[in-house]
């Protein structure tokens, strides 16, 4: 069905100007006319800083939608490789969550009363040359036998706002025990969510409407990868410090260390989108986030968690819809934990937990290699070869030799992780990595097909080893991602589980 084939649909400028109370004031939004604005100018676009949890206005095939910035990463410019802009992982409001995407942000604006004005604006005259189109009289195209035939131009659908009538629309409804028919398309989505909206739309007919009910809006945007990376009010719960420690999210540094970062290569195939693709393209493949430099991986909750099957009738008001939408937690009380780690948390600490294993003084580096169905294959950290004695073999990192110090001898963790594998291979798994990996592990990486390197620091960068790394890495196609943890540290207290164990004071 269309709907499911449409980028994000109608959603109104807000009147609003939301806007976090900690965001500078918004840069105007660019007219939708030619760009002939300066070139720093229009640099200064693709560097605009977006929170994460920040409600924006996100173009999507020249049309402005309501979107909630979810990730932040980094990317190359896309016609200056050397340049690395912030990317944002965007969902639009009210859309499935398959239409995620990376985007750069000069596809974004942020809310404001002069920007939302702009939005309406260009939006409106987006749907009025769209409506021109579509009222088009019927085209012409070519035969097989080379002729010109008349064909018949299916009006557009503008599915947010109308639903054409057809018998597939019409679904039967039982009233004071009789059963009449209704068309569908009176059902009005404003009512409800679009995401409602298209569920109902896309479900079977029948005596009964399936609805699928929107989540509430506490848990909007606040769950990835299937409750994983937590974003918005939710997730800004402080951790205590404890054992386990990321080194801190520097933007200033991100952008200057993912000089690498194939995420946004065009030889990777993983173009990020930008404004020029957002109003030009039809190539739906880049509006997905499948396609993405980040694992797609389901926002909604397990099936029936906020999901119920209703009578049309029932939905009928505003205050009965709000009650439906309620998860099973608002009706006992007790909420599922909010403050658990994302995905990427969770193997980015693994993998700086099995670094506490590691007995070189100076870098304790863990690796942990993950499938694309997010299981872990392979964790390893640097240290000496098997049975050769860690405490015989030097730790230095400078002597007169270079046979007095660690480098001739120690395993690195990226190869520990590969060698220690679980599996019958890594191909096409991401390793979480917290050192930029050398050239020599880049090699194992490659060969082994790898396909995405996330790590946290990249501190050798002007390092022959770690410039050549980089540069078999962009080669081979792997995609380089710094990961930005949104809070320095994750807390490993063993005592969490059962406090009393350790005596009533924990
Ligand atoms: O990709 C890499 C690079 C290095 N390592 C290991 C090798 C050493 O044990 C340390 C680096 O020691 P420095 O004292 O910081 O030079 O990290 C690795 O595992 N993977």
């Amino acid at each position: 069905m269309e709907a499911a084939q449409q980028p994000p649909s109608t959603s109104e400028p807000s009147t609003s100007g939301q806007q976090s109370p900690e965001q500078p004031p918004a840069d105007p939004l660019p007219s939708d006319g030619p760009d002939d604005r300066p070139e720093d100018v229009r640099l200064r676009e693709f560097f605009k800083a977006f929170e994460i949890g920040q409600k924006v206005w996100a173009m999507n095939k020249g049309k402005w939608y309501h979107a909630k910035v979810l990730q932040r990463g980094q990317g190359n410019h896309p016609e200056n490789a050397a340049a690395i802009i912030p990317t944002y992982m965007i969902h639009y409001s009210g859309w499935p969550d398959k239409w995620d995407e990376w985007i750069m942000a000069d596809s974004l604006a942020a809310m404001s009363a002069e920007n939302d004005a702009e939005v309406a604006r260009q939006n409106a005259r987006f749907n009025e040359s769209h409506a021109k189109k579509d009222t088009k009289k019927p085209g012409t195209k070519l035969a097989k036998n080379g002729n010109e035939k008349a064909v018949r131009k299916e009006p557009r659908q503008l599915l947010a706002t109308t639903v054409r009538i057809s018998p597939k629309n019409i679904v039967m409804e039982e009233k004071d025990g009789a059963r009449r028919r209704v068309p569908a398309a009176r059902f009005s989505p404003s009512l409800h969510s679009q995401e409602g909206f298209l569920s109902y739309s896309k479900s079977k007919r029948s005596d009964k409407v399936l609805l699928s009910i929107p989540e509430p809006a506490a848990t909007e945007g606040a769950e990835l990868n299937g409750g994983s990376n937590r974003v918005g009010k939710t997730s800004a719960a402080p951790r205590p410090p404890g054992q386990v420690e990321f080194p801190s999210g520097n933007r200033k540094r991100a952008r200057s260390t993912a000089a690498d970062d194939g995420s946004a290569s065009k030889k990777n195939g993983n173009r990020l989108r930008t404004a020029a693709d957002a109003r030009n393209s039809t190539d739906k493949q880049i509006f997905q986030k499948s396609n993405g430099n980040a694992p797609a991986i389901s926002r909604r909750p397990p099936a029936g968690s906020a999901q119920g099957s209703i009578s049309r009738k029932e939905t009928a008001g505003f205050e009965e819809s709000n009650r439906l939408q309620l998860g099973r937690g608002e009706m006992t009380g007790v909420k599922k934990r909010d403050n658990y780690i994302s995905w990427e948390e969770y193997f980015m600490a693994v993998s700086f937990l099995s670094a506490q294993r590691s007995k070189d003084p100076s870098s304790q580096v863990g690796a942990c290699i993950v499938s694309e169905e997010q299981k872990i294959v392979g964790i390893g950290y640097n240290g000496m070869p098997n049975g050769c004695s860690d405490d015989e073999l030097p730790w230095a990192r400078n002597a007169a030799s270079l046979l007095d110090t660690k480098y001739p001898y120690v395993c690195h963790a990226e190869m520990n992780a590969i060698m220690n594998k679980n599996s019958a291979s890594v191909k096409d798994c991401t390793m979480y990595v917290a050192l930029f990996p050398c050239n020599e592990c880049a090699k194992l990486c490659i060969q082994s097909g790898i396909k995405e390197i996330v790590y946290i620091s990249d501190k050798y960068r002007e390092k022959d080893e770690f410039i050549a790394s980089r540069r078999l890495f962009n080669m081979a196609g792997v995609k380089l991602r710094q990961f930005i943890p949104r809070e320095r540290q994750v807390v490993l207290d063993f005592t969490a589980i059962d406090p009393l164990l350790f005596g009533a004071s924990g």
